[in-house]
């Protein structure tokens, strides 16, 4: 029985690489024992959906537990349905609902409450049809207006049978959202034909009521989903009808498994960017767990839309937005081969090839099949025709063009221009070319039932798609499907996403290069019939190995996997800072130290968009509300303040010098208390001899990379590109650390820090860790401390890297891992003097002792006389008495905070240089 031979898994997978392809396998098996079912059960064919639910309540299939996940077989369970089988012994099925603009069925009235139904014409619908492995509703619009009650209960009854669910919009609904918002506007536009050109005015007009049906029909369909939503369900949104749809079901119910694919392509963003609501459409996208696309070229697209129009992170994932990750990756559909096959087994259809070539006989056939969409080239595709047959006479009366121009979206102004323009093309070529028995095109304005179809496919010599732009095109796959036997020759589109995937076996053209497609007609109709039987063979098994059933499958079971996932991340994320807590602690102490950053946590935001042309202050400045704040803090005895930063001296100098505290600057290389000269902690052996060499880098990178900037300090140096284009500037940092390894680093003793949007070379030993126990050690000799440091707050925007100094007033911790436990520690921390510090064991306590010996601490000026080294070290300097503590914090009077970062080695998170500013506020109270 299959449900139990999918049970067990003997291998876990790891990754989710291997994951998937294991579940590539069990799918396999488990089609093949589905045929060999349905063989038994008979033709399913006239099924629009396959209706063999089973047993939602008692499911397990929802989301799987992280122990399942991290097993590997989470998804896999949950799409064959493991431990949940139905009563006749096969696996259950994942619940899917299904929403696109469009039902796989349009509804034609025959009386009040008696509809007939037609399964609808398009890609989308096709592909769908393949989603027999779920137990799938689909919900949408049946293309049709309903005004009355009895009719919609009628038709609701009717659709239900079809497992579909209506959504009815009213004349004025359809006219604004789908004919004015969804396809005179998003469709050109995303199809690279900008906003329509005569009627622009008109268009910017209406632009806004259409924008608001837009919305509304969005959340018509939201509602629709909620009624009819059970938990555990996967909600599939489709197409650019729904772009605000996983924004609206994840208000609903944030525990919603959402996933959003896009049929046509996603434009390049400086297309996108033409949009008056183009940040709204991103954002709500953005609000479903993955996105999807045909290609790898329309997901950057995406990504890169929603980094240089929103400011967005784009990572190889998809696109951070505040910690939370939208999953974006491509999924290139296919179809139901299987489906085309059977079908030309079928006695009428093999009927209906014969009458076919009797009908063409002496003449090649070529094909073109599309709905009627400016899209589609189809003016394009028959100019050529024509520049064809003037070129070669020979071929005038041995070939036909057959065009199935299906009518779409008839109501839309720019449809109707393009049929009147089409036939008027076909008349005159007719006119020219046509005797009286034949004429070169036969173009027929209407749609063919599915096995007339195939037929066609199956004797057809050459097939031309010629789409301008089109996302997939599944004719394409059809066609190959179809010509087994005939191995016909395809002539595609390179701007159409099949392209990517049926490239090497058609023959590629530019539609909008008549001259090219005219003489790949002529190179396609004399193709000898080896280079044929190659280029078929190459395409079918591309085909009948990328089905729409793997389409679908890969989908959601990434889907399935991105949400588990994102479950896992937020458990890596600390909690916020429990201020309350925080403060109360802070109060009850009598010695405390604040250690804070600068950058980021002290300044000023920066717009994230500021990026985006405007001429930026690039200096850093304190934050207009923190000054007050600090001040008192300063100024309170029992508070000892560093400011710990990667800037250099003047830049401290500069924003700090006027209040009581100590100054760290380049990492902590540098120290003094704003009433005393700078000191270095640097370690003696610091070998800067590498600094001129990367300089050049630097300066090569800054002057080719538009309003990117560097530093030199006196112990690093910083390429940052944090107002530059973005992709720019990642790209640019790449090939920067090819050439830093390659040449001035490649064997000296540096650490190269990435930043977010920026570079860093330093010289090894040169982390904030590193120097806290000797900043330390200098304040408690300085300020004669008696007794230890009672609270400590660490809070800073700093790079992995720095993160050594979190982790430094922590109990036993290796340096570079995290606490274990994000929640307050009730150990006592205690960094001691030397008899204490020597019986330590932990990895902390030999990192102190490294440290140590690694700095001298002569007397040695960096630069002549700007710094004196720090003297003694910090064991010879304790003032407390021997074996006394420089720190007690009792373990929670702990908190180390990374601001603005959503993963961190730190305890506690603050959100940005607000939080921290408030929190300064209440400190100081
Ligand atoms: O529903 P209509 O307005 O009549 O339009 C029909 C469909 O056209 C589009 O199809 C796209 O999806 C195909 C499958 O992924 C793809 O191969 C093709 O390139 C696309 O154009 C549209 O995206 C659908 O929503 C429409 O239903
Ligand atoms: O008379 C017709 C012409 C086309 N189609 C179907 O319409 C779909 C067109 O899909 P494609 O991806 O090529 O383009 P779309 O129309 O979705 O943009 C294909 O599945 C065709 O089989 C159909 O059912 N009847």
């Amino acid at each position: 029985m299959p449900g139990n031979k999918y049970n067990c898994s003997p291998v876990t997978p790891r990754t989710r690489v291997e994951r998937l392809l294991r579940e590539r396998e069990l799918r396999k098996s488990n089609r093949s024992f589905q045929s060999s079912e349905e063989a038994r059960d008979g033709n399913k064919e006239t099924e629009i959906l396959v209706n063999d639910s089973c047993l939602p309540e008692n499911n397990n299939l929802g989301l799987p537990s992280e122990e399942e996940f991290l097993k590997g077989a989470a998804a896999a369970r949950a799409f064959l349905g493991d431990g949940c089988q139905r009563q006749d012994g096969r696996p259950s099925k994942q619940r899917l609902l299904v929403v696109a603009n469009r039902l796989p069925v349009s509804a034609i009235r025959r009386g009040e409450d008696s509809w007939q139904l037609e399964m609808s014409v398009g890609g989308l619908v096709s592909a769908l049809l393949g989603l027999k492995e779920f137990d799938a509703q689909w919900i949408g619009w049946a293309g049709v207006n309903v005004p009355d009650e009895v009719g919609q209960r009628a038709l609701t009854n009717a659709l239900a049978e079809k497992r579909c669910i209506p959504i009815f919009l009213d004349e004025e609904m359809v006219h604004q959202y789908y004919n004015g918002y969804c396809n005179n506007i998003l469709w050109p536009l995303f199809h690279y034909l900008g906003i329509p050109q005569e009627d622009r005015l008109a268009t910017t007009r209406s632009f806004q009521s259409q924008f608001d049906a837009y919305k509304k029909a969005n959340q018509m369909f939201a509602e629709v989903v909620k009624q009819h939503y059970k938990e555990g369900d996967v909600v599939w949104c489709h197409d650019y009808h729904l772009m605000f749809l996983p924004k609206y079901l994840k208000e609903y119910n944030n525990k919603m498994k959402v996933g959003w694919f896009l049929h046509t392509p996603f434009p390049s963003s400086e297309i996108h960017r033409m949009l008056p609501s183009r940040s709204e459409l991103l954002r709500s996208v953005l609000a479903a767990d993955l996105v999807g696309f045909h290609t790898y070229d329309y997901a950057r697209h995406f990504v890169s839309a929603c980094t240089r129009i929103l400011g967005l992170e784009g990572t190889h994932e998809g696109v951070e937005d505040q910690g939370k990750l939208t999953r974006v990756a491509a999924f290139p559909i296919g179809i139901d081969y299987e489906r085309f096959i059977r079908a030309l087994e079928l006695p009428q259809v093999q009927n209906h090839m014969k009458e076919l070539r009797q009908r063409f006989a002496g003449r090649k056939v070529m094909l073109g099949v599309d709905r009627l969409d400016m899209i589609k080239g189809i003016p394009q595709k028959i100019l050529a025709f024509e520049k064809f047959l003037e070129e070669n006479p020979h071929w005038r009366d041995r070939v036909v063009l057959l065009q199935i121009a299906v009518p779409t979206r008839t109501d839309v102004p720019e449809y109707q221009k393009l049929t009147s323009q089409v036939h008027e093309i076909v008349g005159r070529i007719n006119g020219k070319f046509g005797t009286l028995t034949a004429v070169p095109i036969h173009h027929l304005d209407r749609s063919l039932d599915f096995h007339a179809l195939c037929a066609l496919y199956a004797i057809t010599d050459v097939a031309l798609v010629t789409s301008l732009r089109d996302g997939m095109n599944l004719v394409s796959y059809e066609f190959v499907s179809c010509q087994a036997s005939n191995k016909g020759v395809l002539i595609l589109s390179e701007f159409a996403g099949a392209a990517q995937s049926l490239g090497a076996g058609a023959i590629l053209v530019n539609p909008w290069n008549v001259t090219e497609v005219a003489a790949s007609i002529s190179y396609a109709l004399d193709m000898p019939d080896d280079e044929r039987e190659k280029r078929h063979q190459h395409n079918f098994k591309h085909v009948t190995t990328h089905t729409s059933q793997e389409w679908a499958a890969t989908f959601v079971s990434e889907l399935n996997d991105t949400i588990v996932e994102a479950q896992l991340r937020t458990r890596q994320v600390p909690p916020l800072l429990p201020t309350e807590v925080a403060i109360d602690r802070y109060m009850k102490s009598s010695n405390r130290l604040l250690i804070l950053g600068f950058n980021s946590t002290l300044t000023e935001p920066v717009d994230a968009l500021g990026r985006n042309g405007q001429l930026k202050e690039m200096e850093l400045k304190l934050h207009p509300d923190i000054k007050a704040p600090l001040k008192k803090l300063c100024d309170d005895p029992k508070t000892t303040i560093v400011v710990l930063s990667g800037s250099g001296r003047i830049v401290l100098d500069d924003n700090f010098g006027e209040y009581n505290m100590w100054l760290a600057a380049e990492h902590g290389m540098f120290l003094r208390h704003t009433k005393g000269e700078w000191m270095t902690t640097m370690p003696e052996n610091l070998c800067m001899d590498w600094v001129d060499s990367v300089k050049h880098v630097f300066e090569y990178f800054t002057e080719r990379t538009p309003r990117s900037h560097f530093e030199l300090r006196e112990t690093s140096l910083v390429w940052n590109y944090k107002y530059a284009d973005v992709e720019f500037g990642r790209l640019q940092a790449r090939d920067m650390l090819q050439h830093l390894w390659t040449g001035p680093i490649s064997n000296a003793s540096v650490d190269v820090v990435r930043g977010g949007r920026s570079v860093e070379v330093r010289a090894v030993g040169v982390t904030k860790g590193a120097a806290i126990d000797r900043i330390l050690g200098e304040i408690v000799h300085h300020k004669g401390m008696k007794s230890p440091i009672d609270c400590v707050l660490c809070i800073g925007h700093f790079l992995a890297k720095d993160e050594d100094v979190y982790t430094f007033f922590e109990p036993e911790l290796p340096c570079e891992s995290p606490p274990p436990a994000r929640a307050l520690v009730a150990n006592h921390v205690k960094t001691s003097v030397p008899n204490t510090l020597t019986s330590q064991s932990g990895p902390r306590a030999s990192r102190l002792k490294k440290q140590r010996s690694l700095s001298t601490l002569e007397k040695k000026e960096t630069n002549p006389g700007s710094a004196i080294a720090l003297q003694p070290a910090l064991q010879d300097r304790m003032p407390l008495h021997e074996g006394a503590s420089v720190l007690d914090l009792k373990g929670d009077n702990y908190f180390s905070c990374a601001v603005g970062r959503k993963r961190s080695n730190a305890r506690y998170l603050l959100g940005s240089a607000d939080t921290v500013v408030s929190l300064l506020k209440e400190l100081g109270h």
